[in-house]
């Protein structure tokens, strides 16, 4: 991995970047985001703390008998908080690095918030794990036990985020036994917060979330990411993908700068298909639930089952259309994330 190195970037723009302008107030006392009775904001830090051994005591059966019921709330909450600390910190000026790539890009805001979500997660569930982008960038192995797992994304869209562009969101995810409950995704400018639970549905801000259904290549909105990789090799096999999609008879391919924003815009029914080579576990752990609850597929580039750690994936509104992507397209390869 090249070293970091810091762009202090300071800009000259002031182009407002749309904060505040959701129809969804964050206002103390205001309704609850997802139907599911989560308490107003600010009662997140020291209350959510006092249900911790408790939660822990409880188990899965959670309360009221729904599964992991305290561990989706603590993700709400949590969302909720960093995306307001993310919405604040879009139209100020921002120390950046690079990672593996110079498109590649992390601030001191995606470390910020991975802490905080982090550290209020572990002081109210002691026994959990943790995948996080920011911990994994600084060596951290990104293992998936069968232990409750928490697998997180800060900022999501952080090249978006640098340049002010309004497409950025905190992603949570959670696994038990390998398999995944639920996932909390917050778009943190336009307020929306999509959440998907096992066997309980997809919402966003309380609205029932249900995929196009669409099945025909020709009549579909298909969008991807490129990924951080821009050799030139890379590259080719990257546009030669959308060139197939295009002669396909696509009816659009879209990037829109946030793979977790994309896969929640495929579960809302806006999109009809999504794939990409290069993402991580935390860029599709939460969108996975959230696609497959709104009636959606999530597969492998191959065809076959997915495989969180592989870093590919096709999603769409069915499975006809997920395979009619998965065999136009040509892998490009970037390695596993438990391998790293
Ligand atoms: O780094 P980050 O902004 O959290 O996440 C990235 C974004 O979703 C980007 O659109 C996608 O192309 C990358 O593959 C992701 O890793
Ligand atoms: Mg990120
Ligand atoms: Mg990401």
């Amino acid at each position: 991995m090249p070293p970091a190195q810091v762009w202090d970037g300071r800009r000259t723009r002031r182009r407002a970047a749309g904060a505040g302008r959701g129809v969804w107030s964050l206002a103390a006392g205001r309704r609850d985001p997802v139907g599911a009775g989560v308490p107003p904001r600010g009662a997140g830090g020291g209350g959510a703390r006092r249900g911790r051994d408790e939660a822990e005591r409880r188990g899965p059966g959670g309360a009221g008998g729904r599964p992991w019921e305290e561990c989706f709330q603590a993700a709400v909450q949590l969302a909720l908080r960093a995306g307001q600390i993310i919405r604040k910190a879009l139209t100020e000026e921002k120390r950046v690095s690079t990672k593996t790539s110079a498109a590649d890009l992390v601030t001191e805001t995606d470390h910020l918030v991975e802490d905080l979500i982090i550290s209020e997660l572990r002081e109210r569930f002691p026994s959990h794990r943790f995948i996080a982008e920011e911990a994994a960038a600084s060596g951290a192995k990104c293992v998936l036990t069968h232990n409750p797992t928490w697998i997180i994304d800060p900022i999501d869209g952080t090249c978006n985020f640098v340049h002010r562009f309004p497409t950025v969101a905190v992603s949570i995810g959670f696994a038990v036994r390998q398999e995944l409950e639920f996932g909390v995704i917050y778009h943190c400018t336009e307020e929306r917060l999509y959440t998907g639970r096992r066997g309980r549905g997809a919402f966003c801000n309380g609205q029932r979330l249900r995929v196009s259904g669409e099945t025909d290549l020709s009549k579909a909105l298909v969008l991807t990411e490129i990924g951080p990789k821009r050799d030139p090799a890379t590259l080719k096999l990257f546009l030669s993908n959308m060139e197939r999609l295009l002669h396909a008879k696509a009816h659009g391919v879209r990037v829109i700068g946030s793979s977790t924003l994309a896969l929640c815009h495929l579960a809302s029914g806006a999109a009809d298909a999504y794939y990409q080579f290069g993402l991580h576990c935390w860029d599709l752990a939460a969108a996975t639930v959230i696609i497959r609850e709104a009636g959606g597929i999530v597969i492998d580039t191959s065809g076959g089952p997915l495989d969180l750690m592989a870093c590919r994936v096709v999603a769409a509104s069915t499975r006809e259309m997920a395979m009619l992507i998965a065999q136009a397209l040509q892998t490009i390869n970037y390695g596993r994330d438990d391998e790293k």
